[in-house]
């Protein structure tokens, strides 16, 4: 077990974005952390401003993309980019031996085992969503789903702002493993993410996603389970991305004692 530093510090990758933004507010505004880097990609209009410029502060961090550069201060890499770009930091991370919190989602099964190759040298919380609300809902589903094995058809309907790239979400897709697991079942056996035209009728082993884009919203996600002559639905709604960044702190300081290992948000919270 590693020792915990008093002062976590920790950079931030995809500075300029949605959640960039949210974790460097959350990292200023946390007295047990300090914003140690900022990294974006060489064409963010961002590189060479001060990390803090867009709450009108100074905090002497400028956004770099010389991942090398942008982490030589830190202990912690919160990392909300794309797959390809947590990739490339990921090798950096263990070539310098800094800890990672992966929020990115989209990652294929051959990209998340390279994040668990890497986790043999350094310790590592990824999960597709880190609210709290999420976890607990994901609880909720186990639940659920162990107490209906049959007899309820399940369907996962998730929406998300015009700006996502990736569907479903990281999140409908893990509240579909959750599930799965839950009734012995392999969500690659049974998941549908389409339906056009002449579907047939519904195969009741089958567990459905149904994907929402649209304006502003920041994630809303509903699990029903549909049976005859009632139904369950079980809803989580986001409205403000800071939880996500909370609980992105939450992780980056489980990480402090940690010295290797690969974790999620049930580890973090104390759930599993
Ligand atoms: N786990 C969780 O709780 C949550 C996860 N997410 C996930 O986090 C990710 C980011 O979401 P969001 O902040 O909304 O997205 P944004 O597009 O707003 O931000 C992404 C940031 O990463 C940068 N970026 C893009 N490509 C690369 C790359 N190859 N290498 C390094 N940086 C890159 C972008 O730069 P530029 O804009 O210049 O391209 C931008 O600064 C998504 O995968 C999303 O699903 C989001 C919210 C919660
Ligand atoms: O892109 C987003 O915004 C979000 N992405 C995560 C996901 O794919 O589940 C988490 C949250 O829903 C917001």
């Amino acid at each position: 077990m590693a020792q915990s530093p008093d002062i976590l510090k920790i950079a931030i990758a995809g500075a300029s974005g949605r959640m960039g933004h949210m974790l460097i507010e959350a990292v200023r505004n946390d007295p047990m952390c300090m914003l140690a880097g900022a990294l974006d990609v060489p064409s963010s209009p961002g590189i060479g401003n001060d990390a803090t410029g867009f709450l009108g502060q100074a905090s002497g961090v400028n956004i770099e993309s010389d991942v090398r550069k942008g982490l030589q201060n830190s202990h912690v890499l919160i990392d909300f980019t794309r797959p390809e770009g947590t990739l490339a930091h990921l090798k950096i991370c263990r070539e310098l031996g800094v800890k990672l919190v992966i929020g990115t989602t989209g990652f294929t099964d051959e990209q998340k085992a390279e994040i668990a190759e890497a986790a043999k040298d350094i310790a590592i919380v990824m999960a597709p969503n880190m609210s709290v609300g999420v976890n607990v809902t994901l609880k909720l589903l186990q639940m659920a789903a162990q107490a209906m094995p049959t007899g309820y058809d399940i369907e996962i309907i998730e929406a998300h702002h015009r700006h996502k790239v990736d569907a479903p979400s990281g999140t409908a897709l893990k509240m579909g493993e959750v599930i799965a697991d839950a009734i012995g079942r392999d969500l690659k056996d049974c998941a549908v993410y389409e339906r056009y035209g002449h579907t047939g009728e519904r195969d009741p082993s089958t567990i459905g996603f149904s994907t929402i884009r649209g304006g502003d919203i920041v994630g809303d996600h509903t699990v029903l389970f549909a049976g005859i002559g009632e139904r369950i639905e079980i809803t989580h709604k986001s409205s403000s991305r800071a939880t996500y960044a909370q609980g992105s702190l939450r992780a980056a300081s489980f990480l402090a004692s940690k010295k290797n290992g690969l974790f999620d948000m049930f580890d973090v919270l104390s759930l599993r």
